[in-house]
């Protein structure tokens, strides 16, 4: 009983936000104004109905309006804003529950979280993927030689060339230390290798300024394009890509490796 009383008010506060994000704030007060005068008008001529008639009358109609019509907009103004506070608030902490501090991509938890979604889109429609998986090269060494927070800038440079390249319709999450993963949705693989090769591109054309020194660096990448099978989620996925990102590593690094069943 308590369970589903306590899912009834989750609900009905549910409702409340929905509906406050749809009209919103002063159209929500409007409404708890009027709805306020007409109960307040509805209570009145209960009590009044065949007793009472003349001034006294008249007195407690005006009362009855014009009570709730002032009081009405003052208390559910603040009201309302608290809520549309709180909501806005509850939605950046989730945005923010999502994302990697450093670079700002999907953490890992919500990276495999979407991607799932994904997938199961496109084993629906019978539509190709891709998933890529990226490691920069000899990272540790720009970390030994520049240092931590030069490694961090690296890390946040990169995030910034893989949103520059990718489309908005992309997944692109960080899944730990220095290695991302991409998931394109209708994407071939050869559309997924030439996303590859541009970034090998960019960085090939990137320097970065760090105090008095100036940091290259390059990235692995392992790709693996399927139309997803009943069988397929986006850790099976990512191990293939991971595999073709080994060979690329094994290979002499700095580039792209496709997974070849
Ligand atoms: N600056 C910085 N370094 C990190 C972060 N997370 C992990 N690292 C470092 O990343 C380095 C990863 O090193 P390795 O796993 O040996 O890989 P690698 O040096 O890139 O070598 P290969 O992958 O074989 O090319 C380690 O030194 C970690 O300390 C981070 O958030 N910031």
């Amino acid at each position: 009983m308590p369970i589903s009383l306590r899912s009834a008010r989750r609900y009905l506060v549910q409702r409340m936000r929905h509906i406050i994000q749809n009209l919103g704030r002063l159209k929500v007060v409007l409404l708890i104004t009027a709805l306020s005068v007409s109960f307040s008008v509805f209570i009145t001529f209960l009590a009044f109905s065949l007793r009472q008639t003349g001034a006294v009358y008249n007195i407690a109609f005006f009362l009855a309006t014009f009570i709730p019509l002032t009081i009405a907009p003052i208390v559910s103004w603040p009201l309302i804003s608290l809520l549309m506070k709180v909501d806005s608030l509850e939605k950046e902490m989730r945005l923010l529950a999502s994302l990697d501090p450093l670079t700002e991509l999907l953490n890992r938890r919500a990276f495999f979280r979407d991607a799932e979604l994904y997938i199961h889109r496109a084993k629906q429609e019978g539509r190709m993927l891709s998933v890529i998986a990226l490691d920069l090269d000899k990272f540790k060494a720009i970390n030994d030689c520049y240092g931590h927070s030069a490694g961090d800038a690296v890390l946040r440079h990169f995030s910034t060339t893989i949103r520059a390249n990718c489309r908005t319709s992309d997944l692109m999450g960080r899944l730990g230390g220095e290695e991302f993963a991409l998931l394109l949705p209708n994407t071939s693989a050869s559309a997924a290798y030439a996303l590859a090769e541009r970034l090998h591109q960019a960085l090939r054309l990137t320097a970065i300024q760090y105090g008095h020194s100036t940091m290259r660096y390059t990235v692995s990448i392992g790709v693996i394009s399927v139309v997803p099978q009943k069988t397929d989620n986006i850790e099976a996925l990512l191990n293939k890509a991971d595999r073709s990102l080994y060979l690329a590593k094994e290979t002499g690094r700095n580039c792209t490796v496709v997974f070849d069943s």
